[in-house]
C-alpha cells in the first residue's frame, strides 16, 4: 500500500484526491495538508471531502507527516510546490505534482530537484489527455507543414488563476516539437486591435474562463477547405485525481528523476 499525503487537501483537487485515494485498493490516506494557520487544521480530511470521517486530521505543516508518508500529491500553487519539493529532498519523500502556472524560472528550480526526488510532474493527469498528446504528435507531423494553421483553445471554470492552462501549453509544445518549431518563438498568446493576419508558422492560444467548466482543450488544424479539431473534455476532476493516485503508486519504487504521465502510462516514445 502506498502511503499518500495530499497537499492542498481543502482545494477542489485536494478534496477529489481524498476520494480517489480512498477508492484505490493500492493506496492509503496518510495525511492531508492545509495552508499554514488555516482554520481547517484538525478537521478530518474525509469530512473535508464529504465522505465522512476517515480518522486522518488535516495538518498545517508538512513536518508533522515526516514519519508517516511515502508520496506527497501536490495540486496547489507554484511557490508552495517548490517549498514542498525541498521538504521531499530533505526527508527522502516522493512527489506527484499537478500544479500548473509555473514560470520558466520556477520550472528550472523544480528541475533542480530531479537528482534528489523521484517526482511525476504533469499539467494533466488524465489518461485521455495523455493519449490526446500522442494523437497531436501524429496530426502535427502529417499536417503541420502542409499549410494548416494551428490554434489551441482551452476553457476552464471561473476560479482558475493561470492562463493558458498547463495542458494547453503542453499541447502547444508537443505540436511545436513535432514540427521542429520553438513555442517560445512561434506561440501567440494575445491578439487585439490591428494585429494583422496570422503568420504561417504561429501557434495561437485562446482562453475561456466561465462557470464550472472542469477543463476542455481543442487543437485546431485549419486550411483552405477543411478543418480538423482534436478535442478532450473533462467532465469530472476524478479523471485527474485517479491519474495522480496511479502516478503516486508508480513513483513509489522509482529512483530520483523527473517523470511525466507519459512515463507512468507507458506512452513514451
Ligand atoms: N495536473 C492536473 O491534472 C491538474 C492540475 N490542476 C492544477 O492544480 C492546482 C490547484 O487547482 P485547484 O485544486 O483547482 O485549486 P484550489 O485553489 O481549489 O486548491 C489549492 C489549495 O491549495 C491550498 N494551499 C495554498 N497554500 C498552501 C500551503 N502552503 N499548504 C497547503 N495548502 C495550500 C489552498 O488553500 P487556500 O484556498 O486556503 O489558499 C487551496 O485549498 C492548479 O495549479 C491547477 O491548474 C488542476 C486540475 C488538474
Ligand atoms: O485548474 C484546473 O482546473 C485545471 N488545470 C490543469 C491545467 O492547467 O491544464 C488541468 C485541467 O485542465 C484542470
Amino acid at each position: 500500500m502506498t502511503r499518500i499525503a495530499i497537499v492542498g487537501v481543502a482545494g477542489r483537487m485536494g478534496r477529489t484526491l481524498v476520494n480517489a485515494v480512498e477508492q484505490d485498493a493500492g493506496a492509503t490516506l496518510a495525511g492531508g495538508v492545509v495552508e499554514p494557520g488555516s482554520s481547517l487544521a484538525g478537521v478530518d480530511i474525509g469530512e473535508l471531502a464529504g465522505i465522512g470521517k476517515k480518522g486522518v486530521a488535516a495538518v498545517d505543516s508538512l513536518e508533522a507527516l515526516a514519519d508517516d508518508v511515502e508520496v506527497l500529491i501536490d495540486f496547489t500553487a507554484p511557490k508552495v510546490t517548490l517549498s514542498n519539493l525541498a521538504f521531499c529532498a530533505e526527508h527522502g519523500k516522493r512527489m506527484v505534482i499537478g500544479t500548473t502556472g509555473m514560470s520558466d524560472d520556477e520550472i528550472a528550480e523544480l528541475d533542480g530537484f530531479r537528482n534528489r526526488v523521484p517526482m511525476v510532474f504533469a499539467p494533466n493527469m488524465s489518461v485521455g489527455v495523455n493519449l490526446t498528446l500522442k494523437l497531436l504528435q501524429t496530426a502535427a507531423k502529417a499536417l503541420g507543414d502542409e499549410g494548416y494553421d494551428i490554434e489551441v483553445i482551452e476553457s476552464h471554470h471561473r476560479h482558475k488563476v493561470d492562463a493558458p492552462s498547463g495542458t494547453a501549453l503542453k499541447m502547444g509544445e508537443v505540436v511545436a516539437e513535432s514540427l521542429g518549431r520553438n513555442l517560445k518563438e512561434h506561440g501567440v498568446f494575445e491578439r487585439v486591435g490591428q494585429c494583422g493576419p496570422r503568420s504561417d508558422k504561429e501557434i495561437g492560444f485562446a482562453t475561456v474562463r466561465a462557470g464550472d467548466i472542469v477543463g476542455e482543450h481543442t487543437v485546431m488544424f485549419a486550411t483552405e477547405g477543411e478543418r480538423i479539431e482534436i478535442t478532450h473534455k473533462a467532465s469530472s476532476r476524478m479523471t485527474f485525481a485517479k491519474g495522480a493516485v496511479r502516478a503516486a503508486r508508480w513513483v513509489a519504487d522509482k529512483d530520483s528523476g523527473r517523470y511525466d504521465m507519459q512515463d507512468v502510462l507507458g506512452l513514451g516514445d
